[in-house]
């Protein structure tokens, strides 16, 4: 039987996915919930960040705190997309003010061995699931929520390289050396995405996000050998199974190949980052996907007055149709409650005024 849960209230979000007319741009924050609240340290004191992605009471408190503050369009489960290499086998810690960290990453050809697959996803990960069929129920309609899983490419590069900061010497020769076994096992990890994000939709996700947080890290050629083919995987199969689900695409630092993914791809959503103009991304797109970035999250350390300048030439830039608006990547534990805030808030008072005047 299928979850009933509470009458969305707020489709604005989803209405921008589908490219339908709106009449306020919509807006959410990549790591809208995180450290720069005092709500979301408070339950950090208490309890390890795995412990609370993996119990759904702390992981819907979490994800629904930046919803309570600010007059956001989407919430996005809070989880990590490290769950994923963890539910194949490999162990992950967050350490405190580092990152991720593996401590035993995968080294050599023969150490693919130790990655269980197939796998269970409803049996590994169903405490993701549990989190959000709950959160759900706990939004109350308020917004609709995002499920999300990293991309095949960067989480191969976690596990290769055992935790960020890198410059993914390891993950990219083994692109070079073994690219056969590469392609294995990025075709592992598509195959657990694929069934993580249809798990994540039958537990009441409303639209999925595909964080490709280090494909800027390769050359275009490479992009095109070892994500691109995975990544438009993911959106096909995924459609396949939800046709209707509408599905996000952040390939960061890659706008190079925002072309072909439109054209290739099943994403209603491609993201962007502050290093292309809001005028070439669109370019490059046309009205066939929605797009959604791009403010340098750095904007946010800047003063209300040069925020609010950069959003509206932002926004102009992008056009209020086919547009979601967001940072170009997540927020920053030193931000602050109150710049989130005007963030959001500037969004709605420019795309209003300039959707009203376009009438
Ligand atoms: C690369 C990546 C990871 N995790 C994620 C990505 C892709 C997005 C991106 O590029 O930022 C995705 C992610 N991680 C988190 C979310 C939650 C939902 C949200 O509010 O956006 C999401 C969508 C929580 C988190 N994930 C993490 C935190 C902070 C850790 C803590 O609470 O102690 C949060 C709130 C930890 C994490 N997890 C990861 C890193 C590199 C770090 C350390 C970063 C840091 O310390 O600032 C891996």
């Amino acid at each position: 039987m299928t979850e009933q849960f509470p009458v969305l209230k707020n489709d604005l979000f989803l209405r921008a996915c589908n490219g339908e007319d709106v009449e306020r741009v919509p807006v959410w924050i990549m790591r809208q919930a995180g450290r720069y609240l005092p709500e979301f340290k408070s339950v950090r004191a208490d309890s390890d960040f795995f412990k609370v992605c993996q119990t759904p009471e702390l992981a819907c408190t979490v994800t629904i705190q930046p919803i309570l503050r600010f007059p956001l369009d989407a919430a996005i489960i809070f989880s990590d997309i490290l769950v994923i290499p963890q539910a194949m086998g490999l162990e992950v810690q967050m350490i405190p003010g580092k990152g991720p960290h593996f401590p035993d990453p995968i080294k050599t050809i023969d150490d693919l061995k130790r990655v269980q697959f197939p796998i269970s996803v409803q049996e590994k990960l169903g405490y993701v699931f549990d989190a959000i069929t709950l959160t759900r129920h706990k939004l109350e309609g308020k917004v609709p929520l995002i499920g999300f899983t990293g991309a095949p490419w960067t989480l191969f590069t976690y596990c290769i390289e055992g935790g960020g900061g890198t410059d993914l010497k390891e993950s990219k020769l083994w692109l070079l050396q073994h690219p056969q076994e590469s392609h294995k096992f990025l075709q592992k990890l598509t195959d657990v995405a694929v069934d993580y994000l249809c798990g994540q939709i039958k537990a009441g996700a409303q639209a999925a996000q595909v964080f490709d947080s280090w494909s800027g890290e390769l050359s275009p050629q490479m992009f095109d050998e070892f994500c691109l083919p995975y990544l438009i995987q993911i959106s096909r199969r995924v459609k396949e199974v939800y046709p209707n689900v509408p599905l996000i695409c952040f390939p960061k630092g890659s706008n190079f190949a925002l072309k072909k993914l439109a054209e290739q791809s099943s994403y209603n959503v491609l993201g962007v980052d502050w290093t292309i103009s809001p005028e070439a991304a669109r370019e490059m797109v046309g009205l066939k996907v929605t797009l959604q970035g791009n403010l340098d999250p750095i904007t946010l350390y800047a003063g209300k007055d040069i925020i609010h300048k950069q959003v509206e030439t932002m926004i102009k830039g992008f056009g209020t149709k086919r547009y979601i608006a967001n940072l170009g990547h997540g927020m920053q534990p030193q931000m602050t409650p109150e710049m989130a805030e005007y963030f959001v808030s500037s969004v709605h008072q420019i795309s209003e005024d300039l959707i009203k005047h376009q009438k």
